[in-house]
């Protein structure tokens, strides 16, 4: 048993969250979760004992007896229900949900510390990013978001230690997209060939669990566009938005007016097959040059240019050579001089996402003692 007891609210039981509770039911010794919330429920310990629901999945959290069960609970009702608790709490947030990440403020504010792989309250307005961290320093709360950028690799936690340690980061580069390296690397290998579909692959990335719940976000760019503002924001440039520099987008044109709902998800799906020929041009181009093409960004610090889009690439260098859904980061500083410190490994999937998060989980709980 941890000396202090440590009360743990979790929203979201999809890929991620699923695979966070199953992690989360090995730790030795484990936080009180006393709430599970899902899109359209909440479970939650009875007040005032705040007793353990089980981390198990969501079936078996809801069979327990004596949990309370409501509807979808508003961002400020849970950060009350936490900030109650006869303990320090924290919040994980497994959405993608861009409402609940705009009230981390109110949760830290109050002393809940948050820890998430959701990318939006990082990667939005400045003004957020800046609210989040003020309002961390205010509540004595911490924030954790490693999962964010590359999964569960150390990406986060290896930008911020140079940093710490006073190395001068001059340019980040590589392959941020776990589904968009999986796209490209099944589609276009680098080495034999392949006749799969574009859209046959990205229903497979989808299956994995790779893509964000909408898929377009990340063919349009729009996912690796968020990670380079949050690594460029943590190497010191102030990136008022995810938007604020081109970026190279894969949606058809003619699909890309349709709804950001469930609907239009299952239209884009059902329709991105008409459009595999422009696909298979522009790696039928890559090929006539001998290159294979890939989908990279990168944020020279110097001049503050951060570029997100698609790039030919020699068959035998690095980049061409991942496998699955690999991401690969690479950091040029003073001190690493030429030859850059690289990250590489799975940038996507439940299971490595989670573990992201429930290390996170286990350096907060640490600091709370
Ligand atoms: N999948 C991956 O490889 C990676 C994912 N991430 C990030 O992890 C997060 C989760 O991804 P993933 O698990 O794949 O997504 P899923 O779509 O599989 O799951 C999302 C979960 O969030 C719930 N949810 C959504 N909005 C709300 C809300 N407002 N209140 C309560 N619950 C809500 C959904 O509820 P319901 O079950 O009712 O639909 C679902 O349980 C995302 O932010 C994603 O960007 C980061 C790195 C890698
Ligand atoms: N959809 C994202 C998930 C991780 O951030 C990706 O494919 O990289
Ligand atoms: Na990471």
């Amino acid at each position: 048993m941890s000396p202090n007891p440590i009360y743990l609210g979790v929203v979201g039981v999809g890929g991620v969250g699923t695979a966070f509770l199953n992690q989360l039911a090995r730790f030795p010794n484990p936080p009180k979760l006393v709430l599970l919330a899902r899109s359209s429920q909440t479970l939650l310990a009875p007040t005032p004992a705040y007793s353990p629901i089980p981390a198990a999945d969501w079936a078996t959290a809801a069979a327990t007896p004596l949990v309370t069960k409501t509807g979808a609970l508003p961002a400020e009702e849970i950060a009350t229900y936490l900030a109650s608790a006869p303990g320090r709490a924290i919040l994980v947030d497994n959405t993608s949900d861009i409402n609940l990440a705009k009230q981390y403020p109110t949760f830290l504010k109050k002393g809940i510390s948050v820890v998430t792989p959701n990318k939006k309250g990082f990667s939005d307005d400045l003004s957020l990013w800046k609210d989040i961290f003020s309002s961390a320093a205010e509540g004595k709360a911490h924030v954790y978001h490693e999962s964010t950028v590359g999964a569960g690799l150390p990406v986060l936690s290896t930008l911020k230690d140079l940093v710490a340690t006073g190395d001068e980061v001059t340019r980040i580069e590589g392959v941020f997209s776990g589904t968009l390296s999986f796209l490209f690397n099944t589609f276009a290998p680098a080495s034999g060939s392949s006749n799969a579909q574009w859209s046959a692959v990205v229903a497979q990335a989808k299956e994995l669990g790779y893509t964000e719940p909408d898929p377009r976000d990340d063919l349009n760019g729009m996912d690796v566009a968020r990670k380079l503002t949050i690594l460029a924001r943590l190497a010191g440039l102030e990136v008022s938005r995810p938007d604020s520099f081109p970026i190279e987008s894969l949606i058809p044109e003619a699909l890309a007016s349709l709804p950001s709902s469930a609907e239009g998800i299952t239209e884009f799906m059902t329709r991105l097959p008409e459009f595999d020929a422009q696909m298979a041009n522009i790696k039928d181009s890559a090929e006539k040059e001998g290159k294979v093409v890939r989908y990279v960004g990168s944020i020279d610090v110097a001049s503050k240019a951060v570029k997100v889009g698609l790039q030919y690439f020699d068959k035998d260098s690095a980049i061409a050579g991942l496998k699955g859904s690999d991401n690969i980061i690479s950091f040029y500083t003073k001190r690493y001089g030429s030859n850059p410190l690289i990250v590489q490994g799975a940038g996507a999937g439940g299971d490595v996402t989670a573990m992201g998060v429930a290390s996170d989980l286990i350096k907060v709980m640490d600091r709370l003692q």
